[in-house]
């Protein structure tokens, strides 16, 4: 029996990833609705507004989890912004989806973890929409599974056509490497525990100042190794894959093949745009997900202390792409929370 006939959700930060999530509350997924969206820039929030039936635009997150009809809150501000916003839906106790990442250091991260462990029960899952992806969900059900015994390394591909004006070298670790650092921990159930970072001669296209492609190698508890190649000006398309290599053979997905045409003397298939085609079923079935277990007043999915963990790996990161160095991460223990 649900606690919500339909979740009235508020929405914080109506960009790109907001406006996307308040047309899937609205129109894709079902037992939701939103009422209030929230951007400090305020044409962008009425602009969303007009377009729904009974919602209010507000520049202030506080002000829209007041609303008394409001249930539940999605988080899609810039992540320096989501400790305040999940401050405040804890201070009226409301469950939260927050886009990755959780905020964007381990400090801020550990703030939030302590203010949800005060509330007694989990209020939040973390947006690494990968673990809702049906290509992970299959290798990550294979590993569990033990089809080829134990995984001993994983190697990654992260490429994006090309970034935002601004985008910085740190970025590409906690905006972009942080998908791989979840996925890591995810398949391999293991704690990331040392970084290092590779930067070969940067491409020509690479904006000033960007080294870009990296390679980031992680090491786990286990002793696994992981490699990720980041190359997020690539310039010809949108390209996630991760190969598992195991005792006893090899998984891989993120082939992108798709329809395979020959015509023309050519051979080939199309390359996805970005990672919003990409990942389209995936973020779907996130907030579908979130929206059913927050209607049966649970929550699942990935935790603070995800969060957290993806953040201290990323500080490790930032430093280990600084320095050239092998730089190891440091965790505080695992709350009763979350285990
Ligand atoms: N899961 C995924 O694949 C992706 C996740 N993201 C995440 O989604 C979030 C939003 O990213 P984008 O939509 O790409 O950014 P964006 O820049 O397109 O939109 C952010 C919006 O938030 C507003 N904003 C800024 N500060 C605010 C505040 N304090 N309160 C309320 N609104 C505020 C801005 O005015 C803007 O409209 C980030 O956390 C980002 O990391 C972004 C892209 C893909
Ligand atoms: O989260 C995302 C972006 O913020 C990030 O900039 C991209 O590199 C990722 O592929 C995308 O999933």
């Amino acid at each position: 029996m649900s606690q919500y006939a339909t979740l009235v959700v508020a929405v914080v930060g109506t960009g790109r990833m907001g406006a996307d999530h308040v047309r899937r509350l609205n129109d894709v997924i079902s037992g939701a609705r939103v009422a209030a969206v929230v951007d400090i820039d305020a044409d962008r929030a009425k602009r969303v507004a007009d377009g729904i039936e009974g919602c209010t635009p507000h520049t202030d997150p506080a002000a829209a989890m007041a609303d008394p009809s409001v249930d539940a809150v999605l988080i899609a501000s810039p992540g320096a912004a989501h400790e305040e916003a999940l401050l405040a839906a804890f201070a009226r106790d409301l469950p939260v989806l927050c886009e990755k990442p959780l905020t964007p250091d381990p400090a801020s991260a550990l703030r939030v973890l302590e203010a949800e462990q005060r509330l007694g029960r989990r209020r939040v899952q973390v947006g690494f929409m990968r673990r809702y992806d049906a290509d992970y969900l299959k290798l990550k059900a294979l590993l569990d599974q033990g089809a080829y015994g134990r995984p001993l390394m994983l190697h990654n591909k992260h490429r994006n056509a090309d970034t935002p004006p601004g985008f910085t070298n740190a970025m590409m670790i906690h905006d972009s490497v942080v998908h791989e650092i979840d996925v890591t921990r995810w398949l391999l159930d293991e704690e990331i525990t040392a970084v290092r970072v590779l930067r070969p001669a940067p491409s020509g296209h690479a904006p000033e100042g960007l080294s870009d492609p990296q390679l980031i190698l992680f090491e786990t508890a286990a002793g696994q190794i992981v490699d990720t190649e980041l190359f997020v000006n690539c310039g010809f398309g949108y390209q996630v894959g991760c190969e598992a290599v195991c005792e006893g053979g090899t998984a891989r997905i993120g082939d992108d093949h798709g329809v395979f045409i020959n015509a023309a003397g050519k051979w080939g298939g199309s390359i996805t745009p970005g990672f919003v085609e990409r990942f389209e079923e995936a973020y779907d079935r996130q907030v579908q997900r979130w929206v059913d277990a927050t209607r049966r007043g649970e929550v699942e999915g990935p935790s603070c202390w995800d969060g957290y963990a993806a953040a201290a790996v990323c500080e490790a990161g930032v430093r280990a792409q600084a320095t050239g160095e092998r730089v190891e991460v440091e965790l505080v223990e695992r709350p009763a929370l979350y285990r």
